[in-house]
């Protein structure tokens, strides 16, 4: 843990340890910190919270552009230990530590611009100034299956905005959280301004979030169900909060599609990270004339795929994070498949070539799954394609929209207008139009309905951490 400046280990030399999601070995034992440690990061986060807010923006801004760098000179070394600690294969892992350090270097610059603004008054003698000033000290826990990310897509603009900031990292993942704390502090980070605290249980250190009234936001990124009781009882302090939740993203392909194309796209998007991402296609709704060769052109990526552990050469589909993960993914395949879904490929947990001791699940799609399947309705968080058959095109947004979560939906069409009407129409907060990447540390990230509050990224990310303080000034 990181408290006030100080690598610290809990009173009671409590521990627990990490796994290697690919072999099932421990890696390491790390400090399980609870209530006390909690309340003495929130403690130091408060205590330095006015000089940080005070802090020019240009310092503020130093530090981060200097964390940018080093994270970019250490990239190897975090994306190795994002390998080992949560499974991704190391290209990936690469791509993500890329994309944490983007959030660095983002906020480095929106740092700067935190403006606010003069409105002219009715009155003559009255003069209207809105100032934006730094939220406080803010409680972030973050989730294991982008464990770089999605650390910097909060302490970034937090500290851009002059907040302090606790941050409690997946238990799954704390190793990773430990070495981008090790970059912050080489890169200056004055004590108390940000802190780590690792644990086992999220608990004891949510209660300290949600009850200490000095803590004044809250940001998560994990599923709905948590964030709804975090957002229920962040209300009785009326705290902020962001909400970063689960999706269950629709991926559709239009008659006007090039299928190629689209079958290219969904076998990149869906597989990455072995479909453990909340924006990650749950449900693919394929135009019956595209289905031919859609399907073709998908199962003959899939089948190349290979799993194994994320350092080994070729391998695209790593672990998922446990074995309740893997029981949930097959029940879902086995209900779709007693329901009449069609097993194009995969459906099993893989066993063979040492991949018993981790959490493996063949790459899968499945073909003819309609409404009754739990797969339909349900994220999934792993690595199992279902193909959705449509006729008509009227109906297609209200199948797409018929979901309670809002976060993430893709739309392959060659029609300008169509896709323009479909970007328009799907209740989504972010929608990829031919397009499987549309997320940047530049482009605001978040969703609709149960999918969360907020976004993270862009102008509107740094916004999350701002108050937004009225003086009307009389002339009198
Ligand atoms: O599970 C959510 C991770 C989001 C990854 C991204 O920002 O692309």
């Amino acid at each position: 843990m990181f408290i006030n400046g100080q690598w610290a280990i809990p009173e009671k030399k409590n521990t627990f340890t990490v796994l290697n999601p690919a072999t099932g070995e421990t890696i390491a034992t790390v400090p399980d910190g609870g209530e006390k440690e909690t309340r003495l990061a929130v403690t130091a986060a408060h205590d330095a919270l006015d000089t940080w807010a005070a802090a020019t923006a240009y310092r503020r801004s130093d530090f981060l552009y200097r964390a940018h760098t080093l994270m970019m000179d250490n990239l190897e070394h975090l994306a190795q230990t994002m390998t080992l600690e949560q499974g991704k294969p190391i290209k990936a892992a690469r791509n993500e530590v890329k994309y944490g350090a983007d959030f660095l270097l983002w906020f480095a610059e929106e740092a700067k611009r935190v403006y606010g603004r003069t409105i002219p008054s009715a009155r003559s003698d009255q003069r209207f100034m809105v100032l934006k000033q730094p939220v406080g000290v803010v409680g972030a826990i973050t989730p294991w299956n982008y464990p770089v990310s999605m650390i910097t897509r909060k302490v970034a603009p937090a500290l851009a905005a002059g907040c302090t900031i606790v941050l409690k990292p997946a238990e799954a993942t704390p190793l990773c959280a430990i070495e981008v704390f090790k970059l912050l502090e080489k890169a200056g980070l004055p004590a108390g301004v940000a802190n780590l605290v690792t644990a086992r249980d999220p608990n004891p250190v949510g209660e300290v979030f949600l009850t200490d009234e000095r803590v004044r936001k809250l940001t998560f990124t994990g599923s709905t169900q948590v964030g709804k009781m975090l957002a229920r009882e962040a209300a009785a302090q009326m705290k902020r909060v962001s909400l970063e939740l689960g999706g269950h993203a629709p991926f559709i392909v239009c008659k006007d599609a090039d299928p190629v194309h689209a079958a290219k796209g969904l076998s990149l998007l869906k597989f990455l990270n072995t479909g453990q991402a909340c924006i990650s296609p749950n449900r693919i709704f394929v135009h019956e004339s595209m289905k031919e060769p859609f399907l073709k052109e998908l199962s003959s990526r899939v089948f190349k795929m290979k799993a194994g552990p994320g350092s080994e050469a070729g391998v695209s589909i790593g672990p998922l994070v446990n074995d309740t993960a893997v029981e949930k993914v097959d029940n879902q395949v086995k209900d779709a498949v007693a329901k009449g879904a069609k097993l194009v490929t995969g459906g099993f947990r893989l066993m063979e070539n040492g991949l018993d001791k981790g959490h493996f699940y063949a790459p899968t799609i499945l073909d003819n799954v309609t409404p009754e399947m739990l797969i339909y309705r349900e994220e999934t968080f792993g690595p199992v394609a279902p193909v959705i058959s449509y006729q008509d095109e009227k109906e297609l947004l209200t199948m797409a929209n018929d979901t309670r979560y809002g976060l993430a939906a893709y739309v392959y069409s060659q029609n300008l207008s169509k896709a323009m009407l479909l970007f328009e129409g799907l209740n989504f907060g972010i929608i990829g139009i031919n397009d499987i990447n549309p997320t940047s540390a530049a482009a605001p990230f978040g969703g609709m309905k149960e999918s969360g509050l907020g976004r993270e990224g862009a102008i509107e990310g740094i916004e999350e951490y701002l108050e937004t303080k009225l003086g009307g000034f009389s002339l009198k």
